[in-house]
């Protein structure tokens, strides 16, 4: 078996955007995750994950927000900080929140800026097809690699009705457009979410940058996933998308209650906790 280019042999060096093209030119698939914090970003990156995501679903599993709408650029900076400094070898994709670019390139290429030079980010992204396209070509002439999300986009959850299935029916030829105005613009790699399997097959087809599906069926080049969701610490519903790896709610729980037990108990700390 040919060697990964993308989790290969002893590498220490951090993954690049040609290496993601290499793996779309030889069908090799790879996993994002999101990351908010150092422990996870770490472990994470020691699992294999090769891209990383500051994503503003922190608004939602971070900070508590009923959306990603009131999420701040300083709030990610803060992220996106913890999760450069804990990491190495992935590729750090920081979000763009809602309000910090869509006025245009100058804006734009403003926070991108702040997420790099502040941040220590690799890469940004922002949601958007056509409309964003000329603060996508900015960023990539200005050295700044993008990466586009298109689709159901949730910080226009609003505009878009509540969330939903984008690219169904006719709509299909809007996100073909989309993804095609993406690439065109400069993008390294896109992400469709909430999109019928078979479009985004089709989109996958067509584009040379990898596209990276959230609900989008299995024929991306890649995947990406909240982490809380994926692992469990979610309390509430999650999208139909989410496969749940792991139950760390119910073990963070049980770890919890088991320490309040021992206090109330009297057994901890133990002589092994205390000093003499
Ligand atoms: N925890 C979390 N997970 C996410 O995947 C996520 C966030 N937060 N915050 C930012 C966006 C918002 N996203 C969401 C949030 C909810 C649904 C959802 O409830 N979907 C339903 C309805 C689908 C439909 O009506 O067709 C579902 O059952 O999938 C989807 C995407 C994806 N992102
Ligand atoms: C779901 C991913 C793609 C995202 O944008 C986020 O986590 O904010
Ligand atoms: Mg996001």
């Amino acid at each position: 078996m040919s060697e990964s280019v993308l989790y290969g042999g002893q590498s220490t060096s951090r993954v690049r955007i040609h290496h993601l093209q290499q793996a779309k030119a030889r069908g090799e698939k790879w996993a994002m995750l999101t990351a908010y914090d150092t422990y996870s970003a770490a472990i994470f990156e020691e699992a294999g994950i090769p891209v990383l995501l500051v994503g503003d679903s922190a608004g939602n599993v971070v900070l508590g927000h009923a959306s990603t709408v009131a999420v701040t650029v300083d709030d990610l900076l803060v992220m996106t900080k913890a999760v450069t400094r804990s990491t190495k070898r992935a590729l750090i994709v920081a979000d763009l929140p809602f309000g910090s670019y869509e006025s245009g390139p100058q804006q734009a290429f403003d926070t991108a800026v702040r997420m790099m030079k502040d941040g220590g980010a690799q890469a940004v992204k922002l949601e958007g097809g056509a409309r964003v396209a000329p603060q996508i070509r900015l960023l990539q002439e200005s050295g700044i690699p993008v990466m586009a999300h298109i689709g159901f986009t949730p910080q226009s959850k609003h505009a878009l009705g509540g969330f939903r299935v984008q690219g169904r029916g006719a709509g299909a030829e809007q996100l073909l457009a989309d993804a095609h105005a993406v690439q065109e613009a400069g993008a390294f790699a896109v992400v469709l979410e909430m999109v019928p399997a078979e479009i985004a097959g089709q989109v996958t087809k067509e584009l040379s940058i990898p596209t990276i599906g959230i609900g989008a069926g299995v024929d991306c080049d890649a995947q990406v996933l909240v982490w809380p969701d994926m692992a469990g610490l979610n309390g509430g519903r999650v999208p139909k998308f989410v496969k749940k790896y792991a139950d760390l709610r119910g073990e963070l729980l049980r770890a919890a209650k088991e320490y309040a037990d021992d206090v109330r108990g009297g057994v901890f700390p133990g002589p092994e906790h205390s000093f003499d």
